[in-house]
């Protein structure tokens, strides 16, 4: 799978000319705060235009394809869950708005909630859940349209430190497993470490391999 960006994108007085071949498993991006890493996402999701270039994914423009066509899982920094939802209407929400009938999504929230060991917390209310049990949620969410690319961004934060590694071992279980392109961007160097060799930096309004 590869994912090949080469775009300029102007915000407010920043901008950013960004430029890569992604071509494995696993890429973290790392980068000081504010330097642009949640807005490379946003651009790659096709939830902010982007002024001028490409993104290209496995050979296909991404110019005229919407983000739901996208077949991205986007875990957003504060990862978004839905707080009047249980957490199988979490894990269901991609499908219902796609039209999936009932029992179809009922089968996928199990299969899903099944494979990160939170079958058990299917009737809960979000705000029940602790820190690794709402990231497991969220990654189950963008994990149930099937996606070919996911988009994680610090999913990390705020977790002691044997939920993070639980954590992290789970990501590298998903990507394989699943044969999914991840982007992860974070700001510990050993939680990059621990996924990949391939880190890049966003910095100047530039992305450039660490
Ligand atoms: N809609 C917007 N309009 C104008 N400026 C914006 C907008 N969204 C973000 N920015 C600015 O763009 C810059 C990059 O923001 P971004 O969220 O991409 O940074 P980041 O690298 O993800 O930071 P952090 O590590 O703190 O999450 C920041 O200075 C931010 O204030």
């Amino acid at each position: 799978m590869t994912l090949t960006i080469d775009f300029s994108k102007v915000l407010g007085v920043q901008k950013w000319t960004l430029s890569a071949t992604f071509d494995q498993p696993i890429t973290a991006i790392m980068g000081p705060s504010g330097a642009g890493k949640t807005t490379l996402f946003k651009c790659i999701c096709g939830l902010l235009p982007v002024d001028n270039g490409t993104i290209v994914f496995n050979g296909v423009n991404w110019e005229n394809v919407p983000t739901e066509q996208r077949r991205i899982g986007y875990l957003p920094q504060d990862l978004a869950l839905f707080p009047n939802l249980t957490v199988a209407g979490n894990l269901g929400f991609g499908l219902s708005v796609s039209h999936v009938d009932r029992l179809t999504i009922s089968q996928k929230v199990t299969e899903i909630a099944n494979y990160l060991n939170i079958e058990h917390l299917l009737n809960r209310q979000i705000s029940a859940l602790s820190g690794g049990e709402k990231q497991r949620v969220a990654m189950g969410r963008a994990l149930i349209v099937n996606p070919a690319l996911l988009l994680f961004d610090e999913p990390f934060n705020g977790l002691d430190e044997a939920t993070r590694q639980a954590c992290l071992e789970l990501v590298n279980k998903i990507v394989a497993d699943k044969n999914i392109q991840l982007l992860l961007i974070t700001h510990h160097q050993q939680e990059a470490d621990a996924l990949t060799k391939t880190v890049y930096i966003v910095e100047n309004g530039m992305l450039k391999l660490s």
